[in-house]
């Protein structure tokens, strides 16, 4: 079909999609992009969004990015593909030398690049397999990981992730995960039950990894309660276990430090990036401490694309953005601006269960007001109204939010093993003036 000149309106657009993609692939709304910057998006009916969702914590340095832009111009009228295996350039060693030195941890390191996050987190689990020689891989309730079918496997929710795709591969392990709104308990003892769990069901000698979010994030934007990481860092280092940081969507920047995992001053032997690497561009990477990676095999380690040098145009200057910028210290002032407003509103709204996140990676919880099972532990720890546990959620409202907010033009994201969290993923450069404004059809939503 040949495409007309003039610009299609959503709806034909979307009459057209109906008849050539695959329904599996969803989108959440059926406006059709036509050009973004900085914070918002517009449709090709000249309607504008404020973008909460940046691609999925992905455009943190905003949408088309000037810097990112012109690398990536200058680098696609250079070449586009060579494969870095074949004919290998400098910007795959400079996203690498890049990545070893702004991931946590002041040892040698090594890097690979790959396409997507999924890619990574395989990959990830591959070399720490090779550099332990063991099989068992560790991951935690709520966790997502990806859509392949070992990061399936590692990936908790059943719908829509995983839902008739197994057989799974083997040898994956679920321990509990520390969400105090959910479970009450301090992060230490919230490890000790999980490092029970591993030591009972899979037997410490036989961990290859512990993979973990330090914020999970389709799982719900679960904050794991302060102690829980490091706690669980120690038992990987003390019984020879890899403590892989799946950094994804925490990562560069977003919740206030370059990545999340140096807020409690937890240093991964093997951290997973993508998403908010490039600016948009896909790139994913594992970086790790230089005698793990290195345990590969040459050549045991690779693809096509991986590092695509227009990815990697777009990563270095995406970092020189964040560096310019100073994207974390903004991450952080997101969240000086957005937390209390969050807060007031848990104050104005029962049906608000927890408010939680760090940096630009902030949730809201939606419960059904006073639902906590009778007995239940009364949080003390910061919550508003010492918010009762195990309050039950409440996704037709979560929905019924969303819909009024997408309404007002506002685009705003779910997530949650129960369906029943809205999270807030505004890209970094977003100005306070469009915060507000987005802050405000947040509170006409709810
Ligand atoms: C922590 C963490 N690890 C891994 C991944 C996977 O990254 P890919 O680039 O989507 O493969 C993610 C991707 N999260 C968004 C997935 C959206 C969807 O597919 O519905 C993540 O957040």
């Amino acid at each position: 079909m040949s495409i007309s000149s003039e610009m299609h309106r959503s709806a034909d657009i979307h009459k057209r999609r109906s008849a050539a993609v695959a329904r599996g692939v969803s989108s959440m709304i059926q406006s059709y992009v036509d050009h973004a910057s900085g914070g918002t998006l517009s449709d090709v009916d000249g309607r504008e969004w404020i973008d909460m969702a940046a691609g999925i914590a992905v455009t943190n340095v905003g949408n088309a990015s000037p810097r990112v832009v012109a690398a990536v111009q200058a680098q696609v009228e250079r070449f586009t593909h060579t494969c870095f295996m074949i004919a290998p350039y400098e910007s795959y060693v400079a996203v690498c030398e890049q990545l070893n030195a702004l991931t946590p941890g002041s040892f040698e390191k090594r890097s690979a690049l790959f396409n997507s996050g999924a890619e990574a987190v395989e990959n990830a689990v591959k070399i720490a397999r090779h550099a332990t020689g063991r099989r068992a891989v560790v991951v935690f309730d709520h966790a997502y990981h990806g859509r392949t079918n070992l990061t399936m496997a590692l990936t908790a929710k059943d719908m829509p992730y995983k839902h008739g795709f197994g057989p799974f591969a083997g040898e994956i392990y679920r321990v509990p995960m520390s969400y105090p709104f959910r479970d009450g308990l301090a992060g230490p003892d919230a490890a000790a039950l999980a490092i029970n769990t591993i030591e009972k069901q899979v037997g410490a000698d036989q961990v290859a990894a512990v993979l973990i979010e330090p914020i999970q994030g389709e799982g719900g934007f679960v904050v794991p309660a302060p102690g829980f990481l490091p706690a669980l860092a120690a038992w990987a280092k003390a019984n020879g276990a890899m403590f892989v940081a799946d950094e994804i969507q925490t990562g560069f920047c977003r919740t206030g430090d370059w990545f999340a995992s140096t807020h409690e001053g937890v240093e991964p032997d093997i951290v997973t990036t993508a998403k908010g690497i490039a600016g948009g561009l896909p790139l994913a990477a594992v970086t790790g401490r230089a005698e793990v990676m290195d345990a590969v095999h040459v050549g045991g380690l690779g693809g096509t694309y991986g590092g695509n040098p227009i990815a990697c145009a777009a990563a270095l200057a995406s970092i020189e953005t964040m560096r310019e910028l100073e994207l974390a210290a903004a991450a952080r002032r997101i969240e000086s601006v957005m937390l209390p407003r969050l807060r007031e509103l848990q104050q104005r709204h029962a049906f608000i269960g927890d408010v939680r996140g760090r940096g630009a990676m902030l949730a809201i919880e939606i419960v059904v007001p006073d639902s906590a099972a009778p007995g239940t532990i009364t949080a003390e720890r910061g919550y508003a109204r010492g918010a009762p546990l195990g309050a039950t959620p409440d996704p037709a409202k979560t929905a019924e939010i969303q819909r009024l907010a997408h309404q007002a033009g506002l685009l705003l994201l779910t997530c949650g093993t129960y369906g029943n969290v809205i999270r807030f993923l505004p890209p970094l450069v977003m100005d306070d003036a469009t915060l507000d404004r987005a802050l405000g059809l947040l509170e006409s939503s709810l």
